[in-house]
């Protein structure tokens, strides 16, 4: 009794903090989440699986709460508040440390040099202990001072950020003035207003962004209007924008979304895929077209920008993609849905833009009710006879992995599965990473599909029928991926990119907007059992459970027996 007792004292708050920085919630003290979203102001979310949630109090993300006006006694009060157990005194300097670098360093041009300025000649010496940074120096010019050559700048911010260094970037432009407004009534001819967070979003850039060298990170989750936070942050800032995307649908749509809910004249807006263009007011282009085309690259970094704004931002740590942190402007938006990359270099943005300013949690905005609640199922069927024998062959003669990989993606089996999971009433999107399934399934189902293969007008007008509501079932491979599929009640994934937590979160998240009913989502994952496609979901499905979401695993007599979608 006095045992229980204790424990219960042990974890009657719900934070534990490790002296490593990592800090632990425990959900059941936190149950409307307002805990995990505030812990996001100065740590990042390491990953929310039901439970027990895990942030880490991490150099950059304390660099952040610095810039923002957290200050270290408060945090460390704060922390020591809600925490079951005693701070760590390292821990406690460590905070202390990491939030004094916030304002020790600025970049700042001198001549046709770059300057680095330390507040203090020991952060100088220190600077100088490593030997990649030193070897980049052109002239001490006095015991604060470093020169170094202009265009080294991405590669010195990168240098920096590996040794927790973080410089104020000052080098920026000045921007030209832009005339340009939200309209409160759509050119669609539909109100639009923006949400509060996202109005928060875009006030925490606004009211932050001078304060680290004019760049700054919004962090929030997929089909939640990272757009909008765009334009309300163009609206005020009135400058002149670069805007940088994934790929060519995301910028078209980028460019209609600036036609329908802004004042701007259509001639002012330019998606730019030819270094031919002059350039307009606002310009749109993507990450693929600058890495391989240096001439455009080159003419877009010549201008005086007063805003890039770097979508899907996890892209800018790419080797190819860095230099484009490095065209100039005034003020730098990065907004992303995730910093994570699997090569761990997400977290690069912050030293390559700036502090984070802004992010919301998925489960605070499923609270609010802007995202839907997904139900998740990993369905698991054997592989049929035709498909083990062949798998079985493939193993004994040199076990050729992406061999093995398809025979468990085109088990016949998975068909069996694929006809309960098909409701006419539901608005149904199948996944698969083979374009020959997707082609296979769309012929033997008669099922409209979108694969590489289709011609791209006629892929576009797939989306909207669907959008339109005019088909209610739509096949799609990788290509699909960037489209925006419309009140979406069911996905099933039938094949898959290997273990890719990536491919598994955009699939996800076409079902994240709530859907005309207000319904909760579907997401199927068909799986053949003892197969390499097995074990390479785990960790796909391990990626999801890290966001909260919750996997019921079921095999196919659970779905002969009964109906498994409401
Ligand atoms: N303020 C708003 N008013 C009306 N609809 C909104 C609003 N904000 C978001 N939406 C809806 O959310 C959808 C997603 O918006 P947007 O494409 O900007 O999200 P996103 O966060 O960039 O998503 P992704 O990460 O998938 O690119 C919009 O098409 C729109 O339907």
């Amino acid at each position: 009794m006095k045992e229980k007792r204790r424990v219960k004292e042990l974890y009657h708050k719900p934070l534990i903090v490790h002296r490593n920085g990592k800090v632990f919630l425990i959900q059941d003290h936190d149950p409307y989440g307002h805990l995990a979203q505030k812990l996001t102001d100065f740590a990042d979310m390491i990953k929310i699986p039901e439970g027990v949630s895990t942030f880490e109090l991490s150099s950059y993300a304390l660099w952040s709460a610095a810039a923002k006006g957290y200050n270290a006694k408060n945090l460390c009060s704060f922390l020591k508040d809600n925490a079951c157990n005693t701070l760590d005194s390292t821990l406690e300097s460590m905070i202390l440390q990491n939030m004094r670098q916030y304002n020790s360093l600025k970049l700042f041009r001198h001549g046709k040099y770059l300057a680095l300025q330390a507040v203090r000649p020991e952060i100088i010496l220190e600077i100088l202990k490593d030997k990649p940074l030193e070897k980049k120096v052109v002239k001490k010019i006095n015991d604060c001072t470093l020169l170094f050559n202009a265009s080294e700048k991405v590669e010195l911010k990168k240098q920096l950020f590996k040794k927790e260094f973080f410089a104020i970037d000052s080098t920026n432009e000045m921007g030209k003035e832009l005339d340009i407004n939200l309209l409160n009534i759509t050119r669609r001819g539909q109100e639009f207003k923006l949400r509060d967070y996202q109005i928060q979003a875009a006030r925490a850039f606004l009211d932050n962004k001078d304060k680290a060298g004019g760049g700054g990170i919004v962090i929030m989750p997929p089909r939640s209007g990272k757009t909008f936070v765009g334009f309300e942050i163009i609206g005020n800032l009135k400058l002149n924008t670069l805007i940088i995307t994934e790929n060519h649908s995301s910028a078209t749509s980028w460019k209609e979304e600036v036609l329908d809910k802004t004042d701007l004249a259509e001639e002012s807006i330019l998606l730019y895929n030819s270094n031919q263009q002059g350039l307009e007011p606002i310009t749109i282009t993507t990450y693929p077209y600058l890495s391989a085309n240096s001439e455009a690259f080159e003419h877009l970094a010549a201008q005086e920008w007063g805003l890039i704004i770097y979508d899907d931002a996890h892209k800018l740590p790419a080797k190819k993609n860095m230099a484009t942190a490095d065209i100039p402007s005034k003020y730098k938006l990065a907004l992303a849905a995730t910093l994570a990359r699997s090569d761990e270099q997400g977290t690069l943005v912050y030293a390559l833009i700036g502090p984070k300013w802004y992010e919301i949690l998925p489960q605070t905005l499923r609270g609010l009710g802007y995202l839907s609640n997904i139900d998740c199922a990993e369905v698991k069927v054997p592989l049929s006879e035709k498909a083990k024998e062949e798998y079985t062959y493939i193993e004994m003669n040199g076990n050729d992995h992406k061999a093995l990989r398809k025979v468990a993606a085109e088990n016949d089996k998975k068909k069996e599965a694929l006809v309960h999971l098909i409701k006419p009433q539901k608005r149904t999107a199948i996944a698969s990473y083979y374009k020959e399934l997707a082609k296979q399934i769309g012929q033997d189902y008669q099922i409209d599909y979108v694969t590489g293969e289709i011609n791209p007008k006629i892929r576009l007008n797939l989306v909207e029928k669907f959008n339109t509501e005019e088909i209610n079932c739509l096949v799609f491979t990788l290509v699909g991926e960037q489209f925006n599929l419309q009140n979406l009640d069911v996905l099933i994934a039938i094949s898959y990119q290997g273990g890719s937590a990536r491919e598994e979160y955009l699939r996800l998240g076409k079902l994240m907007e709530v859907n005309k009913k207000g319904t909760n989502g579907w997401f199927f994952s068909i799986i053949s059992t003892e197969t390499l496609e097995e074990s390479d979901y785990k960790g796909r499905r391990r990626s999801l459970i890290n966001y909260g979401y919750r996997f019921k695993i079921l095999e196919l007599k659970d779905l002969e027996e009964g109906e498994i979608i409401s």
